[in-house]
């Protein structure tokens, strides 16, 4: 599903219009109908229809319009429908006009007994800072919210005062419990404070040709792009068929990172996965990792040369390989990593496995004069906003404003690698310019070890065949969504990182039955 700034909707309406004859008053049409029936198919299965009452706010613009569309439909549906047009202060309670002395007194009525609101003041055309009036109406009717519980407010393309393009949001907007957005979602609705002004979204389908998004390369990930990106699990298989993940992960102080990111591997599918680890940290994971295989590693005193050889007599056959996660930053291991490396630079493309880097893998990297000449072309990184920041020099990196998006583009293009900048709404972007955003966002993920997860998902996708941009997208959307069948027990807070183990097969099943 791609997702739009606003000169890009407006392009694609006006080539409907040029190419389609889809006229703005034909889609205007299909958005109020849209909206009307996912306002429906919300409501089921607990309410129906009939005598539900809901208040309008209508905008002076085609907002306003959608708005209107809808409001025609659930009265046909059975709703009492009352319409306040803000720029002529005019009230309509079903079907009978306020007189201008009575409106305020029965706009207040209507708020105080109203079962949802539908924001269509403004979309796309907001263009200054909200007028005050409309500013102390949306605070009335935030303030009945708080108020009443049951209250629920639906926002007709995006929240009144969200800025479209960039997430920003103006003083008087407020939050909407569903966002039912039209064509495509926009941009501002992946970085913050928009984000969190959204309630639960849906798309509504405004009868756009397909075709006509061709050229867009900003997504957002879902259930079906996901579904379509998962391996098949072919009868005639074995462990063969789904690849081999080597990890050169984890180190005396940081031994779970990898056993989780190892886990993690196994659980999205790969056939096998092996273990470079010293023979000190063995007992650590023969005992958990039953599964695992093992390359056992000189220890950290000997040669960094006879070390990185070590692995690298190992490679041949392994589809994908992980470095990074709880590694440390020794001299010793900086160079085991610059070995291998070299090693797998000078592979051919089609002999040599797939290489992810993470965390300290990032880390010893970014203390390099440019780092990124040294990687093999495919690489995934996959940083935090602090990797990320030390990545580019000292940075500082937003974790969900909207320049991260454009940073995140220009470094995947300069360092030549598919980079996954995490952060509430997780960015990937390929050297191209494709990219994917991540809508789902759970906090419980805020807590140790879930980075290592995420890396071993995406090095276990690499494994069975997928191209780094999806094997990268695939991972972090299932990762997410393993999250949230955690939450779905114990909500957002008190996730630990091997919580999400045995969440992702199901979060794959789930992909697959959407
Ligand atoms: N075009 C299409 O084909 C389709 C469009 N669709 C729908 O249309 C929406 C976009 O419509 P739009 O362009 O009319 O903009 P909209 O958000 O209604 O506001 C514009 C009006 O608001 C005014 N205004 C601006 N800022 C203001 C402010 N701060 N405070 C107060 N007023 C302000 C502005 O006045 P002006 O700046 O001209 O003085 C103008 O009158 C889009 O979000 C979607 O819902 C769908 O139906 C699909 C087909
Ligand atoms: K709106």
């Amino acid at each position: 599903m791609h997702i739009v700034t606003v000169a890009e909707m407006r392009a694609l309406e006006e080539q409907a219009d040029r190419q389609y004859d889809l006229s703005s008053h034909i889609l205007m049409q299909n958005a109020g109908k849209s909206a009307a029936d996912i306002f429906e198919a919300h409501l089921l299965p607990h309410h129906s229809m009939n005598g539900l009452e809901v208040l309008f706010l209508i905008g002076p613009g085609n907002n306003g319009g959608d708005g209107l569309v809808m409001a025609d439909h659930l009265v046909e549906a059975g709703a009492f429908v009352s319409l306040y047009r803000w720029k002529e202060r005019k009230l309509t309670v079903r079907e009978q006009d306020i007189s201008e002395a009575e409106t305020v007194s029965e706009l207040e009525s209507v708020l105080q007994s109203t079962d949802y609101i539908i924001d269509a003041l403004l979309g796309t055309g907001h263009s200054r800072p909200l007028p005050d009036d409309m500013r102390a109406l949306l605070r009335r009717v935030e303030q009945e919210r708080e108020r009443r519980a049951s209250l629920r407010i639906v926002a007709i393309d995006l929240p009144t005062g969200l800025n479209p393009d960039t997430g920003g949001v103006d003083p008087g907007t407020i939050h909407a419990d569903i966002t039912i957005t039209l064509a495509c979602p926009k941009l501002g609705f992946f970085f913050f404070p928009g984000r969190e002004y959204l309630g639960e979204l849906y798309v509504g389908d405004i009868g756009l040709p397909p075709e006509l998004e061709n050229h867009l390369t900003t997504e957002m990930l879902t259930d079906k792009q996901v579904e379509d990106l998962l391996p098949g699990r072919s009868l005639n298989s074995n462990k063969g068929t789904f690849g081999k993940v080597m990890l050169f992960c984890g180190s005396p102080p940081y031994p779970g990172s990898a056993y989780l990111a190892g886990t993690a591997a196994g659980r999205v599918g790969a056939g096998l996965v092996t273990l470079a680890v010293t023979e000190q940290m063995l007992p650590v994971y023969a005992g958990s990792f039953h599964e695992a295989t093992f390359v056992l590693f000189p220890p950290e005193d000997s040669g960094s040369f006879q070390r990185s050889q070590e692995l690298i007599t190992h490679l041949p056959g392994y589809r994908s390989l992980l470095i990074g996660p709880g590694l440390g930053q020794s001299p010793n291991t900086r160079e085991v990593i610059l070995q291998i490396l070299e090693h797998l630079r000078n592979q051919p493309e089609e002999k040599r496995p797939r290489l992810v880097i993470d965390a300290d893998g990032l880390n010893n990297l970014s203390a390099l004069e440019h780092w990124w000449t040294l990687l093999p072309s495919g690489t995934v990184i996959t940083p935090h906003p602090g990797e990320m920041g030390r990545l580019c020099n000292g940075l500082k990196v937003s974790g969900g404003n909207i320049d991260r998006l454009e940073l995140a583009r220009g470094k995947a293009k300069e360092w030549n690698v598919t980079l996954v900048l995490k952060g509430a709404c997780t960015i990937i972007t390929d050297p191209a310019g494709n990219t994917r955003i991540n809508w789902q966002a759970n906090p419980a993920l805020a807590t140790a070890g879930t980075g290592d997860v995420l890396a071993g998902m995406i090095g276990g996708f690499l494994a069975q065949g997928l191209s780094p941009f999806d094997a990268a997208g695939t991972g972090v959307y299932l990762h997410t969504a393993a999250s949230e069948l955690v939450s779905a027990n114990i909500g957002d807070a008190g996730l630990l990182a091997s919580d999400l183990l045995p969440q992702i097969p199901r979060a794959m099943v789930r992909c697959r039955q959407s």
